[in-house]
């Protein structure tokens, strides 16, 4: 494999092991005094893209360090590796290849000596077709109405890419034209979300790259008896039900035309699918052209990732970021805290990305690994989040590293909305750099006419320390091709930290125990007969369960 010497016994690991004490009793105020050139020093543009990570806990030295760090692990060689279809998948045996999905210059991209790009283009000149047909109204249902209400039924990356990105992209939808998403197997999701629907009106979209997943099954099978209530005839099927899959065998078995198939390969993973035809219902949400633009920003993303050097590439910044808090400053988790509200689901997703990706315990040699992998990544939406959760970055015992993500402009310049979000958005991470001395708080009570009583009670509770860590990731606006280039920026960043962890990012075999207990103990629960066979915990439970329902 790639990585022949452990993360932790590099000799980056060392000198920065030996360095962060150091920087650990320094204060970034103070950096910023020393170095009126930081801003420039830590900073990047991207096209409409600006990263500023000047407000790191870091020096150009931390950044060679770490940047030696991602040499040392053979990162180069890495990124041509999945690059160029190498099956760096190994657990399963499969190349990673969601690049080539967007791959817009359609130079050839290999897999086992065959050129992937023909297919590609195959299906997205298809769902060109498609989602015009159905923004145009050509698409007719069974008794000639046009499709008003789009359900994408799928879970985890079947889902999750989709969701974000319809919401973060509304501003480009076409009015009279709605998604819907269902993905739990909890019943109450299909069952609130068709309650409002038309089945003359509807279409749905299953997407499930194995077409086994049992909670997409089971809400597969729950819209078709939904609509067959008042279609009837099982012929009407296909001009309501299309797939996205690459199981067309299951696909059939199911009774879905093969025509109203779409379908993608074994090299995409689930969690990176949304540029392959699991991108169909943005496709025809936003529009054939806007879903390219999709796929442009994030083909630039990729050539800048591929070509730049590390010290200038953004993926690789924010994945060193990433790596000297997690493993240095014993960070636990990971914010992603989007000012803009058409964002709000960019951190649930890429839970999933990360998560799934580099939630592992075991090194590529099969070994347990000697040291922290991958963060729990969470966040909200700006200025949410604020009033619920930021008192715990500010002044709690916990350090949480937090990306803020804002548009310079808004889809809806409301009155002064945007300036008050964006004051927000400055202001964060001023405050969490900066924080408040003893005496500046003092200061502030004897201004407020306080007396010396409560001047010495308060003034402890408002000290803030400061010296918490931010990137600040502004944008011109959240058009299909900043979003674009936004989410492969991530899904790079997580690549590497995966490279430098030693890690296959690219398997999730964690998801796995759970789904096989569950399907050994839905049977159990088909009778009343009281359960002995697992521990008493869960014994107590399913028997309690049974004498409930
Ligand atoms: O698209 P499928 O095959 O239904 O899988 C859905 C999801 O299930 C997982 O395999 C595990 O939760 C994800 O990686 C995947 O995105």
């Amino acid at each position: 494999m790639l990585n022949t010497t452990p993360f932790d016994k590099t000799a980056a690991y060392k000198k920065l092991k030996t360095h962060q004490k150091s920087i650990a009793q320094k204060s970034m105020r103070a950096l910023f005094e020393e170095d009126p050139d930081r801003f420039k020093k830590f900073s990047i543009r991207f096209g409409d893209i600006f990263l500023d990570y000047s407000k790191n806990r870091i020096t150009t030295r931390t950044r060679s360090y770490l940047i030696q760090l991602a040499e040392e692990a053979g990162l180069a060689d890495a990124i041509e590796q999945m690059f160029s279809g190498e099956k760096i998948n190994a657990t399963e045996g499969r190349s990673v290849l969601h690049t080539a999905l967007r791959n817009r210059s359609n130079s050839p991209v290999l897999v086992d000596g065959k050129d992937v790009m023909p297919d590609i283009n195959d299906v997205l000149g298809k769902m060109k077709d498609f989602s015009g047909r159905i923004r145009s109204g050509a698409w007719k249902g069974y008794s000639g109405k046009e499709i008003t209400d789009i359900v994408n039924i799928g879970i985890g990356g079947s889902d999750l890419g989709p969701v974000m990105v319809t919401e973060a992209l509304k501003a480009y939808s076409k009015a009279g034209l709605n998604v819907h998403f269902v993905s739990n197997v909890d019943g109450t999701h299909i069952a609130e979300t068709v309650k409002s629907l038309n089945p003359e009106t509807t279409l749905f979209m299953i997407a499930s790259k194995t077409f086994t997943t049992q909670e997409t099954m089971a809400n597969a099978i729950s819209a078709r008896n939904w609509f067959l209530e008042k279609a009837v005839d099982s012929e009407h099927v296909k001009k309501h039900f299309v797939a996205i899959s690459t199981n067309k065998s299951e696909v059939e078995k199911f009774g879905i035309d093969p025509e109203n198939m779409f379908g993608f390969w074994d090299w995409v993973g689930g969690r990176y699918s949304l540029w392959s035809a699991i991108g169909l219902s943005i496709a025809c949400f936003i529009g054939y052209q806007n879903f390219e633009q999709l796929l442009a920003g994030a083909h630039d993303m990729d050539k800048h990732f591929r070509t730049t050097k590390l010290d200038r590439n953004i993926p690789v910044i924010l994945a060193l970021l990433g790596v000297w808090y997690n493993n240095f400053f014993d960070a636990q988790s990971h914010a992603i805290l989007p000012y803009d509200q058409y964002m709000h689901r960019f951190a649930a997703y890429f839970q999933q990305g990360d998560m799934e990706s580099n939630g592992k315990y075991v090194g590529r040699d099969g070994q347990p690994v000697g040291y922290q992998t991958g963060p729990v990544i969470w966040g909200e939406p700006g200025t949410n989040g604020q009033h619920a959760f930021y008192q715990l970055i500010h002044q709690g015992t916990k350090l949480v590293p937090c990306d803020f993500i804002a548009p310079a402009t808004s889809h809806n310049p409301l009155g002064d909305h945007h300036k008050m979000l964006l004051s927000n958005f400055f202001a964060q991470t001023e405050a969490l750099m900066n924080g408040k001395t003893y005496e500046e708080a003092k200061a502030e009570l004897e201004a407020a006419g306080k007396n010396k009583e409560e001047i010495d009670f308060l003034t402890p509770f408002k000290v803030f320390q400061g010296n918490k860590p931010t990137n600040s990731i502004l944008v011109k606006k959240i058009s299909p091709k900043v979003l674009g280039s936004l989410i492969a920026m991530y899904e790079h960043k997580i690549f590497v930290q995966g490279v430098i962890w030693n890690i296959f990012s690219f398997d999730q075999w964690g998801v796995e125990l759970g789904k096989q207990l569950a399907n050994n103990i839905y049977p159990e629960l088909q009778n009343d007969w009281p359960v002995a066979n697992h521990d008493s915990s869960t014994n107590g439970l399913i028997n309690q369960y049974k004498r409930w329902r």
